[in-house]
C-alpha cells in the first residue's frame, strides 16, 4: 500500500523577489507611519488586525464565537454576538496598538472581510433582528433544494449567477426563513424585510443602526445567487425563480470592494469616526492578500472550510466541471471587476474542531499534528468529511460524514491523519477540475488559513497534487487583503505594483516527495470512498433533525 511519509525532509525557506525590487527608503518610512485596521469575521473566529503600510501586522485580537447546533445539519450564528466580537476585537487590538506607542489618529481606514453566504434578516424600519443567522455550511435546506431543482428554469440559474443550486448560497437560506419564521414572512408581506450577508449586517451595525446603511460589496453579493455575474446587478429572472418580489424584500445596494465613502465609518468605540473603505468576502480578501492579481494565479485557504480561488481575468468563466464562477475582487473606479473560478470545500479545519469538541481526541486544534504523528500513515482509513454533504467539485447532498477502512488496528492517530487528508484529496479533485476548465496546469499553490499551519497537512497536500505548495510566514492574508482594499480607497497605495514587497520574505515551500504512482493509488482509494458515501440519506430522512 502506498502511504504518505511520516518524517519528510524539511521544506525549503524562500523569499520571493530580489534586491532590485525593493521599495525606496523614503516610501518605506512613509508606509511605516500609515496604519489600516482590518476586521476578519470568519466562520468560527473574529479578529481585528492593525497593519502598517508595509503590510506588517502591529497589533491584533482574536475571539471564537458560538456555533449553534440545534439539530443535525443545522448551524446558526448569533448576529448580535458577531457584532460584539467585532467590537471587542477592535477595542483589544487598539489597546495593544496604543500601548506600543502608536496613535489612533494614524489609522487611515478600516477594511472588512467576512464569511460569505451566511444570511441575516432584520426589520428595515426598526432594525429588529428577525432570526438567528443561518450559516453557510447549514444543510437544513436540503429538501428545498430538491424541490427547487424540479422547478422550471432551474437549469438556467448557474449560467446567470455562477453558483449551482445547493444548500450553500444565501438564496435557499432566505427561502427557508420565509417559509418557517412567522416574523420573517410578516415583514416580507409588509415590505419591511431587510436581507443581508454578514458584511451588510456588520456595516449596518458599525455605522450605527440609525443611519440605516444597507450595502454590500460585489464579492459578497455574488454569493447570494441573486446577482447576474455578467452585469453585477440583481437579476430579475433569478428573483422570479425564487418567487421573490423586489418590492417586498430590501436587497442591499451593490458597490465595488474599495470605496472612500460607500461603507460609512465607525459610530462608536476607540476608532469612532474612522472610515470603513474596503469590504470583501473573506476568500476574495485572501486572493487579494496573496496578491493573486494576474490571471492564472490561485490561492487555497484552509480555514473552517477550504476555498481555492483561481483568477480568470476580467470575464467570468463558467465551469463545466463542478466549480463555481464568482467575483474575485473589484477595486472600482477605472478598474474592471476580476473574476475567479472557485472550488469550495465545506469542511476543513471544522473537522479538526470536530475531533476536538465532539470526540475529545485533542485539547486544541494544533494538537492534531502530534496525534497524527503517533502513527506512520492513515492505516487504510479514509474519512469523507461530508458533514454538509460534499461541495465542489462533487455537489453530493445525500452523504453525511463517513469513515471507511476501520478495523481493530485503527487508532485515533489514523483518524487524525484521515481527517486532514480529506481536505487535501478534495483540493486535488478541485485542481483537476480547474485544469479542465481553464486548460492550464497550476505551477504551484499558494496557501494560507488555520490548517495550513500544519506541516504534515501541507506536505500531504504537495504529495497529492504533485506541485509545490507555497506558504507565507505571515498567514493573515485574509485580513491583509481587506486592509489592501481599504488602503487603495484612501491612497495608501495607488497601484498593485506598490504591493510587491509585502509579505515576500520567508515563504516555506513544500515539494512533492512521493511518486506519482503512490499518490494516484491513495487518490483512487479516496475516489472509491466518495462513491461509496453517496446515497446515504434517503428522501424519508428529510428534514434531518435529532
Ligand atoms: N496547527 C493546526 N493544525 C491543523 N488545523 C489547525 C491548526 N490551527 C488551526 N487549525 C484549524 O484551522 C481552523 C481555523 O482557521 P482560520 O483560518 O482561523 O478559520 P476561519 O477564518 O474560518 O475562522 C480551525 O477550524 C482549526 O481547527
Ligand atoms: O470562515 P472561512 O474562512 O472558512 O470562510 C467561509 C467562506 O467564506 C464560506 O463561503
Amino acid at each position: 500500500m502506498a502511504e504518505l511519509p511520516l518524517d519528510a525532509p524539511k521544506p525549503e525557506q524562500v523569499s520571493h523577489g530580489g534586491k532590485d525590487t525593493q521599495v525606496p527608503k523614503q516610501d518605506e518610512e512613509r508606509l511605516k507611519k500609515w496604519f489600516i485596521g482590518s476586521i476578519d469575521q470568519g466562520t468560527t473566529t473574529t479578529r481585528f488586525l492593525i497593519f502598517d503600510g508595509t503590510g506588517t501586522p502591529i497589533a491584533s485580537h482574536q475571539m471564537e464565537f458560538k456555533q449553534i447546533y440545534l439539530h443535525s445539519g443545522w448551524i446558526d450564528h448569533d448576529p448580535v454576538e458577531i457584532v460584539q466580537t467585532v467590537e471587542t476585537c477592535i477595542e483589544e487590538a487598539t489597546k495593544e496598538f496604543t500601548k506600543k506607542g502608536y496613535s489612533v489618529s494614524d489609522i487611515k481606514a478600516i477594511g472588512l472581510s467576512t464569511q460569505r453566504e451566511t444570511t441575516v434578516l432584520w426589520d428595515s424600519e426598526t432594525g429588529e433582528l428577525l432570526h438567528s443567522a443561518i450559516a453557510w455550511p447549514d444543510t437544513r435546506t436540503q429538501h428545498i433544494v430538491r424541490e427547487l431543482k424540479e422547478r422550471k428554469g432551474a437549469d438556467k440559474l448557474q449560467d446567470i449567477c455562477g453558483l449551482p443550486l445547493s444548500t450553500y448560497p444565501s438564496s435557499v437560506k432566505l427561502i427557508w426563513m420565509l417559509r418557517n419564521v412567522d416574523k420573517v414572512r410578516k415583514a416580507y408581506d409588509e415590505g419591511r424585510l431587510a436581507f443581508g450577508t454578514i458584511d451588510t449586517w456588520l456595516l449596518f451595525n458599525l455605522n450605527g443602526k440609525d443611519k440605516k446603511l444597507h450595502i454590500t460589496d460585489v464579492t459578497n453579493a455574488s454569493r447570494t445567487m441573486f446577482v447576474n455575474l455578467h452585469n453585477l446587478e440583481y437579476d430579475s429572472t433569478v428573483l422570479d425563480f425564487f418567487e421573490l418580489d423586489p418590492k417586498k424584500i430590501k436587497l442591499p445596494k451593490i458597490v465595488p470592494c474599495s470605496d472612500p465613502n460607500a461603507f460609512g465609518s465607525m459610530a462608536s468605540g476607540p476608532l469612532k469616526g474612522v472610515k470603513i473603505t474596503g469590504c470583501l468576502g473573506d476568500q476574495s480578501a485572501a486572493l487579494v492578500g496573496q496578491k493573486g492579481f494576474s490571471p492564472g494565479m490561485a490561492k487555497n485557504t484552509y480555514g473552517t472550510g477550504c476555498f481555492l480561488l483561481y483568477n480568470v481575468g476580467e470575464k467570468p468563466v463558467m465551469s463545466h466541471h463542478g466549480l463555481l464562477a464568482t467575483v474575485g475582487y473589484h477595486f472600482g473606479g477605472k478598474r474592471k471587476p476580476v473574476y475567479a473560478l472557485e472550488g469550495s470545500i465545506a469542511v476543513a479545519g471544522s473537522a479538526v474542531q470536530f475531533l476536538r469538541n465532539n470526540f475529545k481526541f485533542i485539547e486544541a486544534s494544533p494538537d492534531i499534528n502530534e496525534l497524527a504523528a503517533t502513527v506512520k500513515d492513515n492505516g487504510g482509513c479514509v474519512f469523507v468529511t461530508a458533514f454538509s454533504g460534499l461541495f465542489a467539485p462533487y455537489w453530493i447532498d445525500d452523504a453525511n460524514g463517513t469513515i471507511f477502512g476501520i478495523t481493530q488496528f485503527t487508532e485515533r492517530g489514523h483518524i487524525a491523519r484521515a481527517t486532514m487528508e480529506a481536505t487535501c484529496f478534495q483540493t486535488k479533485a478541485i485542481l483537476d477540475a480547474m485544469e479542465k476548465d481553464s486548460g492550464h496546469k497550476l505551477a504551484q499553490l499558494a496557501v494560507d488559513g488555520g490548517m495550513s499551519n500544519s506541516e504534515l497537512c501541507m506536505q500531504t497536500q504537495a504529495d497529492l497534487i504533485g506541485i509545490p505548495v507555497d506558504r507565507p510566514v505571515m498567514r493573515e492574508t485574509t485580513s491583509l487583503g481587506a486592509a489592501i482594499a481599504a488602503g487603495f480607497a484612501v491612497d495608501v497605495w495607488k497601484e498593485f505594483e506598490e504591493l510587491k514587497e509585502i509579505n515576500k520574505e520567508d515563504h516555506t515551500v513544500f515539494k512533492p516527495q512521493i511518486s506519482k504512482e503512490a499518490s494516484s493509488k491513495l487518490y483512487k482509494r479516496w475516489e472509491r470512498a466518495v462513491e461509496m458515501s453517496k446515497g446515504w440519506l434517503d428522501s424519508d430522512d428529510y428534514p434531518l433533525s435529532s
